[in-house]
C-alpha cells in the first residue's frame, strides 16, 4: 500500500512525531503541505492530513492546502494534536474531514492526542501537557495506523 502523510507541525514538532509514528507502520512518506506532490497524492492508496490545533482549528497551512486540492477520489485520514481535549461531539478534525469528503475523499478515520501547549497564558508556567505526546500516545498512533492498514474502521 502506498501512503503519504501531509503534516503541518509548526509549534513544537508534536504532530510531526505522531505523523512519524504512523509513517513507520504505513511505510509512508511524511511531507509538509509545501513539499507535497499532487501527482504522488493522486497515486497514493491512502493520504493522511494532520496538524496542531490553533485557536480551535487545524493549521491554515494544512486546510488551505486541502482547499486548493482538485476534486478527485481516494482514501484519507485526519489527525491532530492539541493542548486541550476536544469535545467528543465536536472533534477538532471534523471540519477537515468534511472538507475532504466534499473533495471526493473517503475518510476512513481520525486520530487526536494531547501534546505540549505553550499558548499564552500556559507559556507562563512552561506550558501544559509537558511530556506529550508520550510513549502511550505514539503507541496509540501506531495502533491507529495498523488498523488503517488492515482496513478496519479506526477513530481515536
Ligand atoms: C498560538 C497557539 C494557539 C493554540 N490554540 C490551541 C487551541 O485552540 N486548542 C488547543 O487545544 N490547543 C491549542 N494550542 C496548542 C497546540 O495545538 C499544540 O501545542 C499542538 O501540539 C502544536 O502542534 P505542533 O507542535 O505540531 O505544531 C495552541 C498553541 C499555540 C502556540
Amino acid at each position: 500500500m502506498k501512503a503519504v502523510i501531509v503534516c503541518a507541525s509548526v509549534s513544537h514538532g508534536n504532530t510531526r512525531r505522531v505523523a512519524d509514528s504512523m509513517a513507520q507502520v504505513l511505510g509512508a512518506k511524511v511531507v509538509s503541505p509545501e513539499q507535497a506532490d499532487l501527482a504522488e497524492l493522486a497515486e497514493a492508496d491512502l493520504v493522511g492530513f494532520g496538524s496542531g490545533v490553533f485557536y480551535q482549528r487545524l493549521h491554515p497551512r494544512l486546510t488551505d492546502f486541502v482547499k486548493a486540492l482538485p476534486t478527485g477520489r481516494g482514501r484519507a485520514f485526519v489527525f491532530a494534536t492539541s493542548g486541550l481535549p476536544e469535545l467528543p461531539l465536536a472533534p477538532f478534525t471534523r471540519p477537515l474531514v468534511q472538507l475532504l469528503e466534499r473533495k471526493g475523499f473517503e475518510v476512513d478515520g481520525n486520530f487526536s492526542c494531547r501534546a505540549l501547549d505553550t499558548m499564552a497564558p500556559f507559556r507562563l508556567v512552561g506550558g501544559i501537557q509537558k511530556q506529550r505526546p508520550n510513549a502511550g500516545d505514539l503507541a496509540a498512533a501506531r495502533a491507529f495506523a495498523a488498523r488503517l492498514q488492515d482496513g478496519r474502521e479506526p477513530t481515536l
